[in-house]
């Protein structure tokens, strides 16, 4: 084949495999058979090898990973990534919306979210290209971690529009990625990973990008910089917008106007927890409408404008410390 119709071939396929990616890994809605697209993926491959001049850096072959990093550089955060305060009682959560619904005078919506129990980072692209990933470290200083964050199949590469933002999101190891790796380590003597948390962050930290390629990591974004910059005025448009550009966004937010709906929306979820495919450690509640955001501001280390509402942790462990003590 010659290498104009190469290019061109080359073109077609990375569009249509990145087409197909989006769909398995960030809309969990796949249109054809995993053999269609391994198919079509080998003959990208094959393509790659005969002209490698021709490989562009959003290829999903770019996706696994190659090379072993000296260490992680250190990124300063622009815009500082706060942290949540967190309470532990609806008891505590009506207090902490009566407190807002006072200074705000007027009633307001609230947006529901899963708390995924993962690692914050915040990703920059430019005109709609992926140029940076960095973890949170402590909200001002964090590690840029991109060539891992590369090979994260839900991070999109580029976007569906060539806009200049930064999100921040949190990255997890679904439940049974974790059960598998650990049980691969059990089987080569490794120390095991204590929870989906751990593993992810130290699958993030690997300097090896192929160990970090096979952890099956993967991503919810929730957080949209500088919304103004795309005319978004509250939380739940900017999720909508954040799915759009070709984002993961965790489908169950739900936007709450009373104290029951929050209530419901926190006992349904803490009922479901189990069945989700991954760990969650509570709901976030945040404030809808960015008024109110820039109406009552931050504290130096969290938003007044959102909550954190903390599960007890999982009745089973506290059934084994129970044992432990009545021994
Ligand atoms: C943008 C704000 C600050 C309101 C915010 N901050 C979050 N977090 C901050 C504290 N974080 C943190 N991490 C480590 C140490 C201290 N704080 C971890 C992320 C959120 C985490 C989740 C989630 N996990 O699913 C979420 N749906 N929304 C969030 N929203």
């Amino acid at each position: 084949m010659e290498e104009k119709q190469a290019k061109s071939r080359l073109a077609e396929l990375r569009k249509q495999l990145m087409t197909w990616s989006q769909e398995y890994y960030v809309n969990d809605n796949p249109s054809v058979e995993d053999a269609v697209y391994d198919q079509a993926y080998r003959e990208l491959l094959m393509l790659e090898q005969q002209f490698p001049n021709l490989v562009t850096a959003d290829s999903p072959s770019q996706r696994v990973g190659g090379q072993v990093l000296a260490g992680f550089t250190k990124v300063e955060h622009e815009i500082p990534m706060l942290s949540l305060g967190d309470v532990f009682s609806k008891e505590e959560l009506a207090a902490f919306i009566d407190r807002l619904n006072e200074a705000t005078k007027a009633p307001f919506a609230y947006n529901c979210e899963l708390k995924i129990d993962g690692l914050a980072i915040s990703l920059t692209y430019e005109n709609g290209v992926f140029v940076k990933g960095s973890t949170r470290g402590n909200g001002i200083i964090g590690e840029d971690i991109t060539a891992n964050l590369k090979t994260i199949k839900a991070i999109p590469l580029t976007l569906k529009e060539p806009v200049s933002i930064e999100v921040r999101g949190e990255c997890y190891m679904p439940k049974d990625s974790f059960l598998a790796l650990n049980k691969e380590r059990e089987a080569q003597g490794q120390a095991v990973f204590a929870n989906p948390r751990n593993a992810a962050a130290g699958s993030l930290r690997q300097l090896d990008t192929k160990i970090t390629a096979k952890r099956n990591l993967s991503v919810f974004i929730y957080y949209l910089m500088e919304p103004e910059k795309l005319g978004v005025t509250s939380q739940s448009q900017a999720l909508a917008k954040l799915a759009e550009l070709g984002f993961k966004v965790n489908p169950d937010f739900r936007l709450a106007t009373d104290m029951e709906t929050i209530n419901n929306y926190i006992d349904e979820f803490h009922a479901k927890r189990g069945e989700l495919a991954y760990e969650i450690d509570g709901i976030v509640i945040k404030a809808d409408d960015f008024k109110v955001h820039e109406l009552v501001g931050n504290t130096v280390k969290v938003p007044r404008w959102a909550i954190a509402y903390k599960f007890p942790p999982d009745e089973k462990e506290t059934v084994i410390h129970q044992i432990e003590w009545t021994v």
